[in-house]
């Protein structure tokens, strides 16, 4: 690309050293610099890329973007120094790739809970309907199918128009991308203009990070204020109207609004629910008619989730007739509320539960059909929002036994993490058990005939980061393993 045609849309300080006439790609990462390319010197938490600078010069960078004094031999390097990096990496990617994003469908999903599942639900009704569509998030980048992994739930810019760029690129019409607050406030969505923003709900989670509930929400509410002005597009916010920030989301955006709901007025309003061992249905009322919807997702949160994926579906263009048959035959993401499939007389789930709201819908999901206890396995990750850990054992509490443990204990010692949950038990049946497979292992133990038992917190990851690092885990195999042993054969497959 032309480099001074690139660099024209900066707000430049001070040019210096020889500008080559074309740069062949953008890089924030020294160690992923290719020949001729430019490099973005970014001040992270952890350190500053603008002490990367020699190494990305060596790797091939031709021109550096930088805030601050860098030494470098100008005769071969180009620097261009800006006021803000984090600004000019935006501005620059989204330039350098062409806005993307205004060659498909963008749809965002924000809120505490329910994005993955938001998401995949629109991405499978999208795929059944014969329309080839991406989906970025949680899980990775899903290309019509091909699963890539990714470092963030909402990666950073370079890496967010880049995976735009590749769905447009081949041929995808819709992405569906999971946002979460902290790329909304690191700017990790610049350049991105979505069409269609659905928000979920918004409770206690990462305050760590955001500090106050308030700018959480307003960290969130971004997406809708980011939504833009030009009234001539046709952009839709999808918003639950159950949810208490409902009203502060709508006022973000002067765009018009589709309800969801369950308790008050909506657009897409669901009643007369009906949950189920083996899914749910409940009646729609919609813009061109009244359903009877029929689902294999469970639990009650699962309606607010079809809701939301139905009215975004809605404001895309579909019938609502199409979307609920598509509905009907959508499974549940990996990792949410997932049944290991085995037919020894014991009900398990696989949920990534790990916030309080998430593990009381979590809880409420399989009460209806509870026959025996309920025993809940709830993790929690080390260096991460402390706060919310007493929460989450008092929500847990509901279950009648309670095995607490951690998820990824990072460097945090697994005492100071089982201290903070079991600050909020509410009775006395349960387990501290720090090391996770030990708490899986334990959990089946104590189980009877008939008892449910949901392991929180892991969800679709087959790992456990420990220390720094990764080391492979399954839920499921080990619980699959310990229940054979405990009441016999039995096992129809993982
Ligand atoms: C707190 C936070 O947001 N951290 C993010 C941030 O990392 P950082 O600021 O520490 O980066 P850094 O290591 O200081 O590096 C600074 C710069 O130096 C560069 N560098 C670094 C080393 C080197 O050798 N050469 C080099 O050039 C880096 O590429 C970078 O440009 O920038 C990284 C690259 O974009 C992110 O991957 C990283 O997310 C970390 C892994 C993280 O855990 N983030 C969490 C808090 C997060 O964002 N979570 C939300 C989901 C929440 C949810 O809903 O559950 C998410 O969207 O994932
Ligand atoms: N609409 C909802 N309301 C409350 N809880 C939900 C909802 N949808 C899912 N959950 C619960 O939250 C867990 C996480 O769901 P999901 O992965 O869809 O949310 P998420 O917003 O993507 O979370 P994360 O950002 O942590 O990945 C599920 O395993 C389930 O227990």
């Amino acid at each position: 690309m032309d480099t001074m045609k690139l660099l024209s849309i900066l707000p430049v300080k001070r040019v210096t050293g020889t500008v080559p006439s074309t740069v062949t790609d953008i890089a924030v990462d020294s160690r992923a610099v290719n020949a001729g390319g430019i490099f973005v010197c970014i001040e992270g938490f952890t350190v500053d890329g603008h002490k990367f600078v020699e190494k990305a010069v060596d790797n091939g960078a031709r021109v550096v973007i930088a805030s601050k004094l860098v030494d470098v031999n100008l005769e071969k390097v180009a620097v261009v120094m800006v006021d803000d990096t984090s600004r000019a990496i935006g501005l620059l990617v989204s330039e350098f790739y062409g806005y993307p994003s205004k060659r498909l469908t963008m749809i965002g999903v924000t809120g505490t809970n329910g994005k993955t599942s938001v998401s995949g639900i629109i991405h499978s009704i999208l795929q059944q309907a014969g329309e080839s569509s991406a989906v970025s998030g949680t899980i990775g980048f899903d290309l019509d199918g091909t699963l890539y992994e990714t470092e963030n739930t909402t990666t950073d810019v370079l890496t967010t128009q880049g995976m735009i760029a590749r769905a447009a690129l081949e041929g995808c019409s819709t992405m569906t991308m999971e946002v979460s607050s902290h790329g909304l406030a690191e700017g990790r969505l610049a350049g991105t203009e979505f069409d269609i923003a659905i928000f979920t709900n918004l409770t206690h989670d990462h305050l760590d990070f955001h500090g106050t509930m308030d700018s959480y929400g307003q960290a969130k509410g971004l997406l809708f204020s980011q939504l833009g002005q030009d009234l001539r597009q046709r952009k839709f916010a999808v918003l639950n109207a159950d949810d208490e920030w409902y009203g502060r989301m709508k006022a973000l955006t002067p765009y018009p609004v589709l309800t969801y709901g369950i308790q008050n007025d909506a657009v897409f309003r669901g009643s007369n629910i009906i949950l189920g061992v083996e899914g749910t249905t409940f009646m729609l009322s919609a813009p061109d008619g009244d359903f009877h919807v029929k689902m294999k997702l469970i639990g009650e949160f699962s309606v607010y989730n079809a809701l939301a994926a139905i009215a975004a579906l809605f404001a895309k263009g579909m019938a609502t007739v199409d979307i609920i048959g598509y509905l009907a035959k959508t499974s549940s993401v990996k990792g949410r509320m997932e049944k290991v499939p085995t037919d020894l007389p014991l009900t398990m789930y696989i949920d990534y539960a790990h916030s309080p709201d998430a593990i009381e819908k979590a809880i409420a999901a399989v009460l209806p059909y509870k026959k025996n206890k309920l025993i809940f396995v709830i993790g929690t990750g080390g260096n991460r929002d402390r706060k919310k850990r007493p929460i989450m054992a008092e929500k847990a509490s509901v279950a009648d036994y309670v095995v607490l443990t951690t998820d990824d204990p990072r460097d945090e010692p697994y005492e100071s993490i089982l201290a903070e949950l079991e600050a909020g038990m509410q009775h006395d049946d349960y387990a501290c058990v720090g090391d996770r497979v030990a708490a899986v292992r334990h959990a089946v133990s104590v189980a009877e005939h008939d008892d449910i038992i949901i392991f929180a917190g892991k969800g679709h990851e087959d790992f456990q980061i420990i220390g720094s690092e990764k080391y492979p885990h399954s839920d499921a195999d080990i619980a699959l393993e310990e229940a054979e042993r405990k009441f016999g054969t039995g096992l129809v497959g993982k």
